[in-house]
């Protein structure tokens, strides 16, 4: 079995693991640390939780003691805060002895804040593409000429042009940072988007993957539960109920498909007394940030959240994952439940399967090439809180809509739309947030 010694890590970067209590090297880790040192380009595509952050932050660490300056690392990563500030974190400390300087560069924080960051130099640059192109587009006070690394962490998620498209932001990224650079790719789903990662990690890049049949984690116990639409949320009261009372210590995250119904389930638990808390993108940054700390920290134990929350996260203390839809895609199914059973722990997920889901479960199957379980339940007891749950529902669903939720969608739609250069002066904001706000005070006074 390999060490982190036998890898050709230094004494300093093992003492720093021995303090996080990491003692062995996870196959992706071992696989490919002795690559990126060997200076090649690297590609990485391993199962969720299997330590893939530190496959990347060892190896630069020990190139950077070796040469330091900044910018010498650059990270991209395609959620905002959240998954920024955990690659950034084990950075610092993992590189704690180097007095590492970093900074995280995403949407929805201060702009002018961020240049002076930029300009100071840091050692490492963790940032969105969106973000980062801008402060490229506007500004000369940095530059990437001398980025010895570029990573692109969830990089399959990067190049795909999904709701948030980021290649034109790439693009201007790849315009700026060197050709002769370290360039590692990492992802638990890498394979679908293989020939465009190839033309970034150009370097005949070395490339490792699981070599295992079934792409999710066997300490992953996963289930399904056929519940038609209009009892749904009476089995996921059901469900939490149940795991509260039998393990109390359990953190639960359960992934929903819109802002909206995040915020209604999040009203409606809470009706319940279920100690729940949401994460969406409608939501302020800070608050975003704070609801996660306050879940991290175990204040909340039951996190309601879209898909921004279904790649990346390390929280160790989720023991369940509830898809109160069923992902529409099996890569998005992987990420989510990925979220628990994580560096060897065991973990329950649990899909919510409608009548009209069941293709997308054979998809899936397909995809990680297992079968998902029935999750037994017993119907007496749901069908005895239905109507409460649904009266419940109901209820939270007039409370949201007195408020300013939906212009409040519409105005972040025509924002991104306006950012995206796809409406560009034709939308005059103030105007269109002045006529939300008299429509939502109409609103509520006939409510
Ligand atoms: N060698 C190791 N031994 C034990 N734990 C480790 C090791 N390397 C990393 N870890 C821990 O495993 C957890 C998961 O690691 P990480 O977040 O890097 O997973 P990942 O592979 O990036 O997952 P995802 O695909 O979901 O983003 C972290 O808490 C990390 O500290």
């Amino acid at each position: 079995m390999a060490t982190f010694a036998s890898l050709g890590l230094s004494e300093w970067l093992m003492e720093q693991c021995k303090q996080m209590g990491i003692a062995r090297p996870t196959q992706v880790q071992e696989n490919c640390i002795p690559a990126i040192l060997e200076g090649r380009d690297c590609m990485g595509c391993a199962k969720t939780g299997s330590g893939k952050t530190a496959a990347f932050v060892l190896p630069v660490l020990q190139k950077l003691a070796e040469d330091p300056y900044g910018i010498f690392c650059l990270v991209l990563t395609p959620t905002r805060l959240e998954l920024a500030y955990q690659i950034a974190e084990q950075f610092r400390v993992l590189g704690k002895p180097l007095g590492l300087k970093d900074c995280i560069i995403v949407g929805g924080m201060d702009m002018v804040a961020q240049a002076l960051e930029l300009s100071k130099k840091p050692h490492i640059v963790v940032a969105t593409p969106g973000r980062l192109a801008d402060h490229i587009r506007s500004s000369d006070t940095f530059n990437m000429k001398r980025i010895r690394f570029l990573i692109l962490d969830e990089a399959d998620r990067l190049l795909e042009q999904g709701c948030t498209d980021f290649t034109k932001d790439l693009e201007v990224i790849l315009g700026v940072v060197p050709a002769k650079r370290q360039t590692l790719l990492f992802s638990a789903t890498l394979t679908d988007t293989l020939q465009e990662l190839k033309s970034i990690a150009m370097n005949k890049p070395f490339f490792w993957e699981n070599k295992s049949d079934v792409r999710t984690v066997e300490e992953l116990d996963q289930r399904y539960l056929l519940a038609p639409e209009k009892v749904k949320d009476a089995y996921l009261v059901h469900l939490i109920q149940k795991f509260q009372d039998e393990h109390d210590d359990w953190s639960i995250i359960i992934f929903t498909n819109t802002c909206k119904n995040c915020q209604i389930l999040t009203m409606m638990l809470r009706e319940f007394r279920f100690p729940a808390i949401s994460l969406h993108s409608m939501m302020k940054q800070r608050q975003r940030f704070a609801n996660l700390a306050k879940f991290k920290s175990n204040i909340f134990k039951v996190l309601i959240a879209t898909d921004v929350a279904a790649r990346g996260l390390d929280i160790p203390t989720v023991q369940v994952v509830i898809n109160h839809n069923t992902p529409g895609l099996p890569k998005i199914y992987i990420h989510r439940v990925g979220r628990t059973a994580r560096a060897g722990r065991r973990g329950v997920s649990i899909t919510l399967v409608t009548q009209y889901d069941i293709h997308l479960v054979n998809a899936i199957e397909e995809q990680i090439q297992a079968k998902l379980k029935e999750y037994p339940v017993e119907e007496k007891e749901v069908l005895k809180i239905l109507t409460q749950v649904n009266v419940t529902r109901r209820q939270c669903e007039i409370k949201l809509e007195s408020t300013d939720f939906d212009e409040k969608k519409e105005i972040n739609k025509k924002k991104q739309m306006i950012l995206e250069g796809k409406k560009r002066g034709k939308m005059n904001l103030k105007k269109f947030k002045k006529r939300s706000r008299r429509k939502s005070e109409r609103c509520r006074k006939t409510n």
